[in-house]
């Protein structure tokens, strides 16, 4: 699995737990920012990660800002993307089981880095379940498409 990860100078801290354990874990990554120290823009972040998966360059994105909000909102801009922003474990399980969600956002203002790397691993190795769930998020891909 290949995974892009971005955040702005809000998640930086998390972004960098996130980087740890997926060295740890042997997941492969593009890191796509920010520099630490510098104030940037989330949509300028969300874009890059939410494109790469949308064409299948990447498998998976994750995303953190301060709260989690701005990136989910902008990644979910983008056709194919089914971003959840997750603060708990048991969404992080379900949202892989019942939504296939490809890309994950957290915000380090709202939860610690202990807690984030928590949901990050559950999230990665979580599978999607199919099944009436497939239908659902085929459901999703019809509104996209406007049918
Ligand atoms: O997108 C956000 C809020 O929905 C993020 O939390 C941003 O990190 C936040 O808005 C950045 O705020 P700052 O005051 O510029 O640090």
């Amino acid at each position: 699995m290949k995974v892009a990860i971005a955040s702005d100078h809000g998640g930086v801290n998390i972004r960098q737990e996130i980087i740890k354990l997926m060295d740890e874990m042997g997941i492969e990554y593009e890191d796509l920012g920010a520099e630490c120290g510098v104030s940037v823009d989330y949509p300028d972040y969300a874009l890059p990660v939410a494109r790469k998966v949308a064409s299948g360059e990447v498998d998976r994105g994750i995303l953190v800002c301060g709260t989690g909000i701005g990136m989910s909102i902008a990644a979910n801009k983008v056709e194919g993307i089914r971003c959840a922003l997750v603060h708990d474990t048991f969404s992080a399980k379900a949202t892989r089981e019942h939504n296939d969600s490809n890309v994950l956002a957290m915000g380090e203002r709202v939860i610690g880095a202990g807690l984030a790397r928590d949901i990050a691993k559950i999230w990665l190795t979580t599978e999607f379940e199919g099944g009436r769930h497939e239908n659902r998020v085929n459901k999703i891909k019809a509104i996209e498409q406007n049918k």
